[in-house]
Parts: structure tokens; sequence; C-alpha cells
């Protein structure tokens, strides 16, 4: 397979409480659907969508995890690998907001810090908001994400929300492909901080057991992120 023909990979995990919208938010991005019915989800699923980001082609594999703590052991296993995050939670309501740290946290212990965003679902029911404006707002600038309003039922923002996790990882990418002399590592992730911009600090290398320290070539680095990725390790 020639170099121009591959694609990139990644892989977001979609966090918070149970009903704040995560599966319909997959299903609007990739099937387009929107069902007002809701069904627990037990463990994980995942869907995917291609979708092209500054010339390059992305497949975003999307992996819809359980709410509810019950299904903890199972889903943090299907964090590792992951790229970014989307922690959710839904304007109506409250215990999912004040949740979002935790499930940073719960994220973060498995893979490390990634590219993440803060998304308030629901919009559309913001008459009965039980979240303030600021508020989220806040918590936003707190964890320095970036933040989007959604509403999945009325096709509000949802493309953005992807659109801008995967423009962070191309950016990081390229900048992995410009300096062949930093370590890659496989199965983690090249590291966002959204305090740093050096590319230095943007670039925190992991080495434990579940992966193992490359230097890719320049020519060669899209190609090793692509094989590597998605892969639960
Ligand atoms: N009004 C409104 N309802 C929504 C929106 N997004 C999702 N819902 C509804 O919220 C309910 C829960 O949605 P799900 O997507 O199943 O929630 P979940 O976060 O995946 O829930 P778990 O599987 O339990 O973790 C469903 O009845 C959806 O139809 C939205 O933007 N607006």
């Amino acid at each position: 397979m020639r170099e121009e023909d591959m694609e990139v990979a990644i892989k977001v995990v979609v966090v918070g409480n149970g009903a704040v919208g995560k599966s319909s938010m997959i299903q609007r991005y990739c099937k387009g659907i929107f069902t007002k019915d809701y069904k627990k989800t037990i463990g994980v699923d995942f869907l995917e969508r291609q979708i092209e980001v500054n010339n390059e082609d992305i497949r975003l594999m999307l992996w819809d995890t359980a709410g509810q703590e019950e299904f903890d052991a199972i889903t943090k296993a299907y964090y590792r690998g992951a790229q970014g995050c989307v922690l959710a939670f839904s304007t109506v309501d409250r215990d999912s907001f004040e949740a979002i740290e935790t499930w940073k946290k719960k994220v973060e212990n498995e893979v490390g810090e990634i590219n993440m965003v803060i998304v308030q679902n629901k919009i559309d029911l913001i008459d009965d908001a039980v979240v303030q404006d600021e508020e989220a707002e806040a918590l936003a600038k707190k964890l320095r994400l970036r933040f989007y309003r959604t509403s999945v039922k009325e096709n509000v923002n949802v493309d953005e929300v992807f659109r801008y996790l995967s423009e962070k990882y191309i950016q990081e990418l390229s900048m992995v492909s410009e300096d062949d002399s930093l370590p890659l590592t496989i199965g983690q992730d090249v590291q966002n901080d959204t305090k740093n911009s050096s590319k230095d600090k943007n670039l925190k290398h992991k080495n434990n057991n579940d992966t193992i320290t490359l230097k890719p070539s320049k020519k060669r680095t899209k190609k090793l992120l692509m094989n590597s990725k998605c892969v639960v390790l």
C-alpha cells in the first residue's frame, strides 16, 4: 500500500454519566439519526466515520461507554489507546455536570493526558437547565479544555466536537513527523497539555508495560501511528 493511500485512525472515547446522550451523539454523528428511546449501554460499543481534515483522510472510531458505575471495570479497559475523549454532561442533570472531573480522572488514570473536550448536551432543553452557563464555562477554564454546547436532538454542534478533536490530533501528528528525534510511544499517544503551547511540553512519553517506545523516521510516522491505534492493549 502506498503511503498516500493510508489513513489516520483516531480512537475517541465518549464518557459521562448515564443518559447524558453519549450513544445518541455517536449515532447522530456516524449514522445521522436520533431516537427518543433510551436504551442503556451495557459495557461498550463503537461506531466509526471517515472525515477529511487538512487533506488527510481520518477514520474516527468512536467508543461509546456505559455511564453507570457498575460497568467501570469493563469500560476502563476500552479507554486504552484512545487519542481523544469527550466528557459529556446533560443540561438537565446536575449530577452529570458535577461528575465531569471524576470522568476526566478515570480516563487519565488509564491513558494519561489526551485531548479532551467538555460537552454540555441537550441544550434544546435550556429552559429547564440546572447548570448555569458561567459554571460550565468556569469548569472548562479550570480544566483548560475546549467547551461545546450541543443538542444531539437538533443536531447542533455535534460535528464540531469531533472535528476539533481530529484537528488537534492531526496538528500533533505533524509535529511528531517534523521531529524524528522524539521517541514515539505505541499504544499511548502524543499528549496534549493546553497550558503549554511549546512542542516539547506537548509531547510526553509514557513507558510502562503496555507500551513499546520507537523512534520513527519522518516518513514512517503516519504508518506507525495508524497501525498502532485503536488497539485495546
Ligand atoms: N432533548 C434531548 N434529548 C436527548 C439529547 N441527546 C440524547 N437525548 C435523549 O436522552 C436519552 C439518553 O440518551 P443516550 O444517548 O441513551 O444516553 P447515554 O449517555 O448513552 O446513556 P448510558 O448508555 O446509560 O450511558 C435518550 O432518551 C435520548 O433520546 C438531546 O440533545 N436533547
